[in-house]
Formats: structure tokens, sequence, C-alpha cells
């Protein structure tokens, strides 16, 4: 029986008052989906509070709880509010409970991705989090844990649950730590944890439009002036953005966009083919704002993609101006923005990317479309080449599409699927002149 069907079943002269919460409190909560990622981005599903008692988990769950130690889940909403401001608390808070994992005895831990959605899912209801597993079953673990948790003091608090395994009948269980009031930490009655299918989209799906591919420059105005008092830069951003016409329209010269993941010869292309062409050579996120960068990228992604979504939007007006005078040529613009935040955002494998033609590769419906999109791509291993070649310090998020050759697959996916406009594919490992002429007769071909 669920939550709200107990509540429903009370008598109404009943009260909500310190014993109903004492009573409420020993109930069982609503039914909890599991998505854990496991080594190779493989993504496991799980279910606590169905009514399975019994059934044995995901086998890859539970030979990974029944390891040496003990495991624990710890999750924050990532919408606890609805509205912008609430998402961005959501997101940093996470933020930091990640780097504190990184210290002291909970360093120790092994930590595994982890998304928890109620049955059905939606927009707003997913929250996100880690397993941590402490292959000591240390009890510092559990204090550190407790610890944590008592040092956010506003909400949303995060939740942490702790997996047991009955060693009699190998059934998985996991208990909850609640705060009542007054008396501190205290477990709740153990769940059992039973198998789950994997859902038709993956959890993290329903929120993009809110946190990281906003589908219009408002989405994602509303997340950086929401981050106004915490990060200054973002009232500077909004002043240039507002500057900037709501529809900026396209001239009458074409407009080329060139894309691919770093290394793959974006700016040798793009330099290459401007002086070719006479073209005015621009870039996404433009020069006006790079400054800001660095403390961008240092944000969770709803700001991160927020700021590089309008970034975009500010490139679209110097592309209109552009434009009425010479073709253009761009370097990165939408479709990257919309590329790494859905590459991120989707734990697992190529797989479990939302199916092709899904909305979140669709053009934002007030951003000035290009005519033409070229996505650059080499093998991995040239690639690589060229990053050592370049020899240049690597951003963080080089290193790791340099160490997770699965984000690097999912980046490129979604770029195929980006629609209306879709990317034409170049096969850019070719020395630097064959790739050009590719590159210029596309553009002759396509853009008259
Ligand atoms: N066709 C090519 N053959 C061999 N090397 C190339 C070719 N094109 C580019 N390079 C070299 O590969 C390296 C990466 O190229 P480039 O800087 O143009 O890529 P990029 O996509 O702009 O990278 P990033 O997005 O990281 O800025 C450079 O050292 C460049 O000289
Ligand atoms: N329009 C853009 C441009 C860039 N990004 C993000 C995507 C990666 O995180 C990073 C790559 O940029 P580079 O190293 O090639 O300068 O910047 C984006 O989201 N949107």
């Amino acid at each position: 029986m669920v939550w709200a069907g107990r509540l429903r079943a009370l008598p109404l002269r009943i009260l909500w008052g310190p014993r109903l919460r004492a009573w409420a409190s020993t109930m069982a909560p609503p039914p909890r989906f599991f998505a854990l990622e496991l080594p190779g981005c493989t993504l496991a599903h799980f279910a606590v509070g169905t009514d399975a008692p019994g059934a044995p988990a995901d086998p890859r769950v539970a030979a990974l709880m029944a390891t040496p130690g003990r495991s624990y889940s710890l999750c924050v909403p990532v919408a606890p509010g609805g509205d912008p401001g609430a998402r961005v608390r959501a997101a940093r808070l996470h933020q930091r409970l990640l780097q504190q994992l990184d210290r002291g005895p909970l360093k120790r831990c092994q930590l595994h991705r982890l998304l928890c959605y109620p049955p059905g899912g939606g927009a707003g209801t997913l929250q996100q989090g880690v397993l941590l597993h402490d292959p000591s079953d240390s009890p510092d673990t559990r204090r550190a844990l407790l610890a944590l948790l008592d040092s956010y003091l506003e909400a949303p608090r995060p939740s942490l649950g702790e997996f047991l395994v009955d060693d009699a009948t190998r059934q998985l269980w996991q208990r909850r730590w609640e705060l009542l009031d007054g008396q501190g930490w205290r477990q709740v009655e153990p769940e059992p944890v039973g198998p789950a299918l994997e859902p038709d989209l993956h959890p993290a799906v329903p929120d993009l439009p809110s946190a990281g591919v906003f589908p219009h420059r408002e989405a994602a105005r509303a997340v950086l002036e929401a981050c106004t008092a915490v990060i200054p830069e973002a009232r500077a951003m909004l002043e240039l953005v507002d500057r900037c016409p709501t529809r900026a329209q396209k001239g009458k010269f074409p407009v080329i966009v060139i894309e691919g993941l770093d290394a793959t010869g974006k700016t040798t292309v793009t330099q290459a083919a401007s002086e070719s062409l006479k073209a005015v050579l621009l870039r996404s996120p433009p020069a006006c704002v790079s400054q800001w960068r660095e403390v961008f990228d240092d944000e969770p992604t709803i700001v991160r993609r927020a700021f590089y979504s309008l970034g975009n939007y500010i490139v679209a007006s110097e592309i209109a101006e552009a434009s009425a005078r010479c073709p253009v040529i761009v370097d990165r613009y939408w479709h990257s923005t919309a590329a790494y935040a859905i590459a991120t955002e989707v734990s697992g494998a190529v797989q479990h990317l939302p199916p092709a033609q899904h909305s979140v590769y669709q053009w934002p419906r007030d951003l000035l479309q290009p005519d033409l999109v070229l996505l650059l791509t080499v093998s991995p291993e040239e690639r690589l080449r060229r990053i050592r070649g370049r020899g240049l310090e690597k951003t963080r998020e080089e290193t790791e599409l340099e160490a997770n050759s699965i984000f690097r697959q999912k980046v490129e996916e979604c770029y195929r699927r980006m629609d209306n406009p879709g990317c034409r594919e170049v096969d850019a490992s070719p020395p630097r002149e064959e790739v050009l002429r590719t590159v210029l007769s596309l553009i002759r071909t396509s853009c008259g």
C-alpha cells in the first residue's frame, strides 16, 4: 500500500500533530526506483518499497552490495520547489555534496552515480545522488555521513539510505535515516529492494528542458537571474544578453556552423574556410563573455549550460549583423551546448540517450538558425594524436573526453540526432587541405 492511500484513509477529525507525525514516520514511504551506473557505464535498475518483496534485485546490484563492506545511497531532489532558483540551489548542493564525499573518511568509499525517481517519473520528480560503497564497513563512514547531513540546515536536505543483505535469504533491504524532532537521526523500518524494469525514457530526460537544454532564451535567462546573488558574473552576462534583439534575423549571406568534439579540427577548418570564402569568423561562446567562462565551467550543468545558451543568443546577434554584409562561419553554436548537456545528464551509455526525434534535439524556437551545420568527426585514435600533438593544457572536460570514450560517443551521437537543422557529417581525418576542399564543396552545393 502506498503512502497517499494510507493517509487518505485517516478520519478527518485527526489533526496533523506530533503524535500523527510520529505515527506517519513509521509508515512505508512511497515506492522509489533507482538507476545505478556501474563500471563500463551500464545502468542497473532496482526498486525500493514496491510490493515485490522476495523477488531478487538485478544480480549486478546484489553483487555490488554483497561485496564486503556497506553501501549507502545519498540523494538530492533536482527541483524541490520547481522554480529555477530552487533548481539552482539543489544543483549546487549536489555539487557540494560530491566535493564533500572526496574528503576525510568518506574518501575511501567507491562512488557510483545514482538517480532516484518515482513510478512514472516526470519532470521535477527526479533525485540525483550517489551510491557509496565503503569496503571497510567502518562506523566512521556512517558517522561522517550523518555529520554531513547535519551540516545541511536548509531544505532540500540530502536523504540517506543504508543497504543490508539478509545472509539467510540473500534478500536486499534499504533502511532510510530520518531526523526525528529533537531526537536526532534514527533508522526507519527496512524496505525490500526488488527488481525494476528499465523505463522507456531515461529518468533524467523529462528535466532536460529546465536543466541544461533550454528550449528558449527566457528559460536560460531565468536560471542566470536566479544565480545573481551568488555569482556576480551572472548579472554581467544578463546585461549583455538583454542588449541583444529578442529575435535576431539572418541577413542575405549564408551562415555555416562547424561542430565537433575538441581537436577534430574546427579551428583549423573555420580559419581556412573563412579566409577562402572571405567570410566573417565568429565563435560561441563569443569573445565578449570568455572572461567569465572559467567561473561558469565550475558550476553544475544547469548554470553552466545557461551561460553557454545565452552565449549562443549573443552570437546570434553578431551573426545577424555580419550576415547582412558577407558569409559567416561559426565555430560551435547551439548543437554543442545541447549535445554536451544531454551527454552529461543522461547517465549510462549511448543506448540510454533519448531516441532520435525527441524534442531535446530540436532547435530552440527563438534562436537564429544557420543555413548549414557541418559535424567534423575523426577516429578516437586520431583525435588523441591531435590533442597530444597540440600539447596544450587540457580543460576538465577534455580530460573527461580522453578518459571516457563513452561520454565522447554520447556527445557525438547527440550531434548526429540533432534536428532542424541537422548536422552533415564530414570525415575530418584526411590531411588539412583535403578536409578543407570537402567542407568548401559542401558549402557551395548547400548554400549556393
Ligand atoms: N586534417 C588534419 N590533419 C592533421 N592534423 C590536424 C588536422 N586538422 C587539425 N589538425 C591539428 O589537430 C589539432 C587540433 O585541431 P584544432 O585546434 O583545429 O581542433 P578544434 O576542433 O578547434 O579543437 P578545440 O575544440 O579543442 O579547440 C591542431 O594541432 C591542428 O593543427
Ligand atoms: N556553444 C557552445 C560552445 C561550447 N560549449 C561547451 C561544450 C564543452 O563543454 C566546451 C567545449 O568548448 P571548447 O573547448 O571547444 O572551446 O564548451 C557549449 O556548451 N556551447
